[in-house]
């Protein structure tokens, strides 16, 4: 099988706190259609993007909170993305909120081959904000009160040919995640993510938020030497300023596709795995390069 093919993001504008999944849905599914006749054998959609971004609201009703994860995978609302990708021979990716039988809350990402079938599951391991209602702020972030620490660590899947791995949002800024996917063998690490412009704790930085969301994935590919697609859900939901700039990243860290708008925007490229080797291969060949036993503190928790 050839490994070079056409990957897509699939960046979603913003979705209203009363927007049914279906319609969600519906939108993921007119997009996987474009990237589907642009070519594309993988389309990557959001963290989280069967849903506004919940974790902006202080909820304290179990039962209300509990309305904005999914039981099942997928479910009479999202099956119809698993048969479009099935009839189209399409694979994709997709965040959403997971509360497991045991009654376990997790930020999730799946990936789904070009029948329809789920090989991948990955669940955020680095989640940030606070777990406190903090009135002070124009909207909340509460991950850490809506979302244990994900328990599958950072697997790397066979598929399309390739090395597949996920991660979510936050874990694109810590070389850690990238550095455990590559490891892995990682060829292509596809991601969402729901940024907020404003950055209320310190707000000195809002202007970097683009360049903070590029310099993460940039660097994550480059020095693990491997593909990235990352995917924003953008645009004002519910009165928070959420970024664009999904990007799809190669293994020399070049960008070499990027989305215009805020808004439902598909953008693709050809991804050619085999040009990981390119860095893999040279400056960032770990075999011989890499020097771990001076690395403990990596490893020692409470260092830092
Ligand atoms: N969904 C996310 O993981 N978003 C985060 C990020 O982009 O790193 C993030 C972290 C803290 C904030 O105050 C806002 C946003």
């Amino acid at each position: 099988m050839s490994r070079k093919f056409i990957v897509a993001a699939a960046q979603m504008g913003p979705i209203a706190a009363d927007e049914p999944r279906t319609s969600a849905v519906a939108r993921m599914v007119a997009m996987m259609r474009e990237a589907h006749a642009r070519g594309a054998r993988l389309v990557v959609f959001p963290e989280l993007a069967l849903t506004s971004f919940f974790p902006r609201w202080f909820i304290e009703d179990r039962d209300e909170l509990a309305r904005w994860y999914e039981t099942e995978m997928p479910s009479p609302e999202t099956r119809p993305l698993f048969d479009e990708a099935a009839r189209l021979g399409i694979g994709f990716h997709l965040g959403y909120a997971e509360l497991t039988p045991e009654g376990r809350f997790f930020n999730t990402a799946i990936l789904v081959d070009e029948t329809g079938v789920i090989v991948g599951k990955y669940r955020k391991i680095h989640l940030p904000g606070h777990r406190e209602n903090e009135p002070w702020r124009p909207f909340q972030h509460l991950e850490k009160r809506y979302f244990e620490k994900g328990d599958l660590g950072f697997p790397v899947f066979d598929a399309l040919g390739g090395r597949l791995a996920m991660c979510i949002c936050n874990d694109r800024r810590w070389p850690e995640t990238w550095r455990m996917l590559g490891l892995g063998g990682a060829e292509l690490v596809v991601l969402g993510y729901n940024t907020p412009l404003h950055y209320p704790p310190a707000p000195e930085h809002d202007h970097l938020q683009y360049f903070h969301n590029d310099l993460s994935v940039q660097a994550g590919a480059y020095q693990n030497g491997l593909w990235a697609v990352a995917t924003a859900k953008a645009g004002r939901e519910e009165g928070c300023d959420l970024i664009g700039g999904s990007l799809i990243v190669a293994p020399t860290g070049e960008i070499v596709a990027r989305t215009v708008t805020l808004a439902d925007e598909v953008i693709t490229a050809t991804v050619d795995l085999d040009r990981c080797a390119e860095i893999r291969r040279n400056i960032f060949d770990f075999k011989q390069h890499r020097q771990p036993a001076d690395y403990a503190a990596l490893t020692r928790p409470g260092t830092g």
